[in-house]
């Protein structure tokens, strides 16, 4: 049976959109002619069918994707979550100087540090300017009461009046970026998480990646739960008509690719009944890159954008060339379904992975 294996390509506003900088929204669309799995197109996602693709061992010659090929969908913006009422607060030291990021520009509602007598201090622009900004200072989420060295970043923690805005700072002495958002080209360092290398699970898919459960950032957490993983189960709803309410996150991490460490990744299935992978990184700050299909297809979203397609499609990450690219991957079960087995046993069948018989078989000294 032919099936149309192209993923369903889909806008999301991403984690991006927590930056500092205030981002425009992008638009990308649906390819026209792109055929949405059906739900009785649910076994060859699965079992990826009988096309040829799984035995194909090198992809056809690369196709990029164009642009308006993808889903024009509309996302509402983040709205700031509003502080709680803070609890009564105990002075305490003042917090310590951040790192020493003077920001290169302001935008309304970017998160600083800002200087108030000797200490620096959680705050968020209201006016900004490219020599002086006003700020209003933050009031410490409740999650962290009780939290000594945290509490230290609220300027009422210090008995100070915190009503108080604070006018016509001076940047560049009173004005720090955290030091979570200094670098806005690395998302780890943005999302304020702890890189760890993960474990490979076998040599062929060895990857760098931060568990978005791990994030340490609950802020990021939420950016995640409601601009992407809810938006996603919707468009998942709706393009490979599943349940909705069936469909969940399974799994889901960041990804670093860079010259000077993980390239790409090979062909390879997901421990998914669908997949989505979202650009994180502004294209001109790799070469290279992008998700390829057996068909030679490579999907390159811009920043912000994503594609969604049947996780036990063979697929794998285009080596990148120059730069580093940060993508988000999201592995979505349906009900008890994950397909998590299947996709190891047919990646190990095809590394050449004897299985278990095999393995015993060999043991044994005779043969498979
Ligand atoms: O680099 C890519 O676009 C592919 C990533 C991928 O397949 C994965 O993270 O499972
Ligand atoms: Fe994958």
């Amino acid at each position: 049976m032919e099936s149309d294996h192209r993923p369903v390509c889909a806008l999301l506003e991403t984690l991006l959109l927590a930056m500092p900088e205030v981002r425009d929204s992008t638009r990308t669309a649906v390819p026209s002619t792109s055929k949405t799995p059906k739900t009785s197109d649910l076994p060859d996602l699965l079992e990826m069918s009988e096309t040829h693709e799984v035995e194909q061992s090198t992809p056809q010659s690369s196709t990029q994707v164009p642009a308006e090929e993808l889903l024009d969908l509309d996302v509402s913006p983040i709205t700031p979550v509003p502080a709680p009422t803070p609890a009564p607060t105990p002075a305490s030291t003042p917090a310590s100087t951040p790192a020493a990021t003077m920001p290169s520009t302001t935008t309304m509602g970017q998160l600083v540090f800002a200087k108030y007598q000797d200490g620096w201090y959680l705050a968020n622009v209201i006016r900004p300017g490219g020599h002086t900004v006003d700020v209003a200072w933050l009031r410490p989420p409740g999650a962290i009461w009780g939290d000594k060295a945290q509490m230290a970043q609220y300027l009422c923690s210090t008995n100070a009046d915190e009503t108080l805005h604070g006018d016509q700072l001076p940047v560049a002495t009173h004005i720090r970026l955290p030091r979570d958002f200094q670098s806005q080209s690395d998302l780890i360092d943005l999302l304020g998480c702890r890189v760890s290398k993960v474990k490979p699970m076998h040599k062929l898919f060895e990857s760098h990646d931060v568990k978005i459960r791990d994030l340490s950032s609950t802020a990021a957490q939420k950016i995640f739960q409601d601009k992407l993983a809810e938006p996603l189960i919707d468009a998942i709803g709706e393009y490979f008509e599943l349940p909705k309410g069936d469909v969940s996150v399974d799994d889901a991490f960041i990804v670093r690719y860079a010259t000077d460490s993980q390239r790409g990744l090979a062909f390879h299935r997901d421990g998914s009944i669908v997949s989505a992978i979202i650009s994180l990184s502004d294209e001109r700050d790799y070469v290279g890159g992008g998700t390829q299909f057996m068909d030679g297809s490579v999907y390159r979203p811009s920043q912000g954008g994503g594609i969604l397609f049947g996780g036990q499609r063979l697929h794998g990450g285009v080596d990148i060339t120059r730069g580093a690219r940060y993508i988000c991957t999201i592995f979505f079960k349906c009900g008890g379904l994950s397909c998590r087995d299947l996709a190891v046993l047919k990646d190990k069948e095809e590394e050449g992975d004897p299985g278990i018989w095999g393995t015993i078989a060999d043991v044994l000294g005779v043969g498979k």
